[in-house]
């Protein structure tokens, strides 16, 4: 019988991997206390249904930059979709396409930008690091806008790479075989060589991420790409502000699925303040612990434009390739839609909060 939850092909999913791979796609940073938030908080709402609506049809479109997404979904930029299928983000780009979902492919993308575009039919954006050597980043930039990416990602919460202890005592180092194709391979050189008490990507991140990075640089950005620019790790009012002030496009409320500052808000309590501090026209996108159409809902209700959901896409991908990515999305679409019906808002501008309470224990 098809996995009837998200849960179902997460254990399928580890019961595929390596334990070392399992560890750095579920693992968080410090005592995971921000991982184990973000689903936490879910919890703590409770739906207030409307009876005698008509519900016949229910509708999770959105429009966010310019496209329509079908559903109100991406999946989060991911480092090395080969690590746990060896078709890697070309099956995620196809799956995506055909659930009407967003993809963003990561700068760690192990397939190429081109192979990547050409496998997509929905719209796909690309996550930037800031890199010490911008040379690199702005060639992606034109390869992105050549290829026909819609929109730039910074994610902006990871100047160094948080302690991630699973993967510390593991030793992580990504496996030779997966590269970083989009990236020349002497600036990847340390991610595959873990050393005495570290991990390659924490390596890697001290040799290449540029931690002086800060609002001006942004700046620098605008003027190789006239791509909208979204934020992703924005988790305060005052940088939604900021953020608004310097003409960002979007923001994507996320601590990095509790994989960098441990102890961080979780990203559902940082939603309402940063909802509130952006100008309408500024859509907040949010991540992290988001695991079943009912979290889709509650997301939405508090302001949300749409969601990004991380590991599940691996674990869809881990189990079945572009199937099993496909797989996640339609549960995700049917438990939205169901979700949807029974609490009477049968389109996503009837999610507000009034669809939502405190839950009362
Ligand atoms: C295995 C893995 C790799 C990730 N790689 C990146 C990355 O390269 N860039 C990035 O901005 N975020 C990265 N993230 C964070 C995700 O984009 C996202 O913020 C997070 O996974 C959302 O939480 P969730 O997994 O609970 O849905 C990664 C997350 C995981 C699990
Ligand atoms: C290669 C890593 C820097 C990717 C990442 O952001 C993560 O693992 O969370």
């Amino acid at each position: 019988m098809a996995p009837l939850t998200l849960a179902g092909i997460e254990r399928a999913a580890r019961d595929q991997l390596s334990p070392e791979i399992w560890d750095f796609v579920e693992g968080g940073s410090g005592a995971e206390r921000t991982l184990a938030a973000n689903r936490e908080m879910f919890g703590r709402h409770a739906f207030r249904p409307r009876a005698l609506v008509d519900v016949s049809v229910c509708a999770p479109a959105v429009d966010l930059l310019g496209a329509t997404l079908q559903l109100p979904v991406g999946i989060a930029p991911m480092a090395y979709h080969r690590l746990v299928h060896p078709d890697g983000e070309t099956a995620t780009a196809r799956a995506a396409g055909k659930a009407g979902a967003l993809l963003v492919a990561g700068i760690f993308a192990s397939r190429t930008l081109e192979d990547i575009a050409a496998a997509a039919t929905g719209p796909l954006w690309l996550q930037l690091y800031w890199l010490r050597r911008r040379e690199a980043l702005a060639a992606l930039v034109e390869r992105a806008e050549a290829a026909g990416y819609a929109a730039l990602l910074l994610t902006v919460d990871a100047p160094r790479i948080g302690r991630r202890l699973r993967d510390l005592r593991n030793g992580f180092a990504v496996p030779p075989e997966i590269r970083a194709v989009n990236l020349d391979p002497a600036l990847m050189a340390a991610s595959h060589h873990a050393g005495q008490g570290s991990s390659g990507i924490a390596e890697h991140a001290r040799e290449q991420f540029d931690p002086t990075l800060t609002w001006a640089d942004l700046a620098w950005l605008r003027e190789r790409s006239r791509l909208p620019l979204v934020l992703k790790g924005v988790l305060t009012a005052e940088d939604a502000r900021r953020a608004a002030d310097h003409g960002v496009d979007a923001v994507v409320v996320s601590n990095h699925g509790g994989r960098q500052l441990d102890g961080a808000l979780p990203a559902l309590a940082a939603l309402p303040e940063v909802v509130d501090a952006l100008p309408p026209h500024i859509p907040a996108l949010l991540d992290g612990g988001v695991r079943s159409g009912a979290d889709i809902a509650v997301a939405l209700a508090l302001g949300a434009r749409a969601v990004l959901v991380g590991r599940p896409a691996f674990w869809g991908l881990a189990t079945g390739g572009e199937a099993g990515v496909g797989q996640v999305l339609d549960l995700l679409r049917d438990e939205l839609e169901h979700t949807m019906a029974l609490l009477g808002r049968p389109s996503v501008a009837d999610l507000d909060r009034t669809a939502l309470a405190p839950w009362p224990v």
